[in-house]
């Protein structure tokens, strides 16, 4: 996941792009950049980096105009290390378009060589996002074929992207002269919301944090499938551009990579945390008594809600035994497992004397590689503690994920392939109690009625889009630069309940 944000108002907007853009940091700690529009000149600075690193005040000053977007990158394709690849891409033709995008294409590698061998158009990174610029550009020429352009050729060539490209994209364009375009793919997996302050600037932007945030009002979601093209005017235009447009979000969106302060497709973010801790509670009974254990403890920093709720339903004292680093990033979304592990240390130092001689129930809200529980528990172990039991508000992370969150080989997942037994055994833990499938899917979708299903194929191996075989998870996986050092090219152990054998 990455975070992207987009404004068209009356006034400069640098400032704005670049606050919205540190409310969305937690997407995206690699890459950040930001263009804006002045009379029909794009203004760009991008780097990789931090936002509180990358925009100096002089890189600030070089953004002028009223109308903007930006970025902050999770690498899930081509290269983490790549400045290049920082978002938002440029191309010249037609009109002049940037592109911001948040999600994963799942046949970027095919869309390349044809927009190579029939569009005749030439990319320059081994980024999905600038496969699926090229591909709205080829199709926004087509639709136009020279005469001005009005919001109904910028719907036609949405509904071209749709029939061309496979996977997630939430995605936000700027048309040079024209206008903001906002797009979510016909499953919705990634979110986009959009809002308005009280002077008429119109925002778009992954979480309703990065609206709140900057004074803007939330007004709604994109829908999955549609297009909203906010001309320069402030004026907006929505049309349905899927065929069979249907709501099934990430679900691991709410389970980690959201801000709890956020509600994205009417789902309260922290909500569904507390939801998922009074369900967790329910499977703790069953495992462990109660009477058993001493303190619960969060491990920081998404599982405090449900954290919170468990132990309040299991009457039990919930108290902070690892105080968190601020300064040290969120270590899931760090690139190469060798960094990820030295992070948790230094990201988290225990209390003492919260562990001595006590059995205690430590939460966290998902374990994907187990790098976080293994030293946590062996953490709590060095500070004293008698019994670590450890509880995950999430299921077991037993699937590759091709939407865009960075799991992409089974080998890489603790739980893949194993019991709980097993994983327990690899953690450390004296018991191990991980969230049902369907009781998470339960505790989350029953705060919004209109959720037909969710993308939760990192937990059940089941893909939305339907198109995904073993063989398109090698390949996604082929061209990745900069991440797990080793371990995550063994694809051997690839197993896809749903997955079309290629
Ligand atoms: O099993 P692992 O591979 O270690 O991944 C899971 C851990 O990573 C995330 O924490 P992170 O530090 O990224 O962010 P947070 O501070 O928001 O919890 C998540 O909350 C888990 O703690
Ligand atoms: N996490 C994301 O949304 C990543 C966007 C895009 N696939 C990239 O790698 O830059
Ligand atoms: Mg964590």
């Amino acid at each position: 996941m990455c975070g992207i944000v987009g404004v068209v108002s009356n006034a400069p907007v640098n400032q704005l792009i670049y606050d919205a853009l540190l409310l969305l940091q937690h997407r995206g700690q690699d890459a950040a950049g930001i263009v804006t529009q002045q009379e029909r000149k794009f203004f760009m600075h991008k780097a990789k980096g931090m936002v509180r690193d990358v925009f100096r005040t002089r890189n600030m000053r070089a953004l002028p105009g009223d109308v903007g977007l930006g970025q902050v990158r999770y690498p899930t394709a081509g290269n983490a290390y790549s400045e290049e690849e920082a978002q938002p891409f440029y191309v010249n033709a037609p009109f002049g378009i940037v592109l911001v995008h948040n999600g994963n294409l799942t046949n970027a590698k095919a869309l390349r060589s044809e927009l190579f061998s029939t569009d005749h158009r030439h990319t320059n990174t081994d980024s999905d996002s600038e496969v699926l610029l090229n591909v709205f550009a080829h199709e926004l020429e087509r639709a136009t074929r020279g005469l001005p352009l009005q919001s109904e050729e910028v719907f036609a060539a949405v509904r071209a992207v749709h029939k061309r490209v496979k996977g997630s994209y939430a995605v936000i364009a700027l048309i040079a002269g024209h206008g903001l375009l906002a797009f979510r793919d016909p499953h919705g997996i990634r979110p986009l919301a959009m809002g308005r302050s009280a002077d008429g600037t119109v925002m778009v932007a992954s979480e309703s944090v990065a609206l709140e945030g900057t004074g803007h009002v939330f007004e709604r979601n994109i829908n999955p499938g549609e297009a909203v093209f906010i001309d320069l005017k402030g004026q907006i235009h929505s049309q349905q551009c899927a065929e069979n447009p249907k709501l099934n979000p990430c679900i691991f969106e709410f389970v980690y990579l959201a801000r709890p302060d956020s509600v994205l497709d009417n789902i309260s973010v922290y909500q569904a945390r507390l939801n998922l801790g009074e369900t967790l509670a329910k499977r703790v009974v069953s495992t462990v008594p109660p009477n058993e254990i001493d303190v619960v403890i969060p491990i920081p920093e998404s599982s405090r809600p449900s954290a919170t709720q468990l132990a309040h339903l299991l009457g039990l004292p919930y108290r902070e035994g690892f105080v968190k680093n601020r300064y040290v990033g969120r270590t899931f979304i760090m690139p190469g497992q060798g960094v990820r592990k030295k992070s948790v240390r230094q990201k988290l130092n225990v209390i003492a004397s919260e562990f001595k001689g006590r059995n205690v129930l430590l939460v966290d809200d998902s374990i994907v590689r187990g790098t976080t529980s293994r030293e946590i528990v062996q953490m709590a172990r060095d500070a004293g503690a008698n019994k670590v039991y450890m509880a995950s508000a999430a299921p077991p992370v037993r699937y590759p994920n091709v939407y865009g969150i960075d799991m992409p080989t089974s080998t890489e997942l603790v739980a893949h392939g194993r019991t709980v037994e097993e994983v327990r055994q690899i953690i450390g833990c004296d018991a191990l109690i991980y969230q049902d499938v369907d009781a998470m899917k339960a505790a989350i979708g029953s705060l919004n009625s209109g959720i037909t299903g969710f993308d939760a194929s990192c937990f059940d191996g089941v893909y939305v889009t339907g198109d995904i075989t073993s063989d398109d998870i090698v390949r996604l996986n082929e061209n990745r630069v900069g991440q797990d050092e080793a371990g995550d090219t063994d694809t051997s152990r690839l197993a896809l309940p749903n997955a079309q054998e290629a």
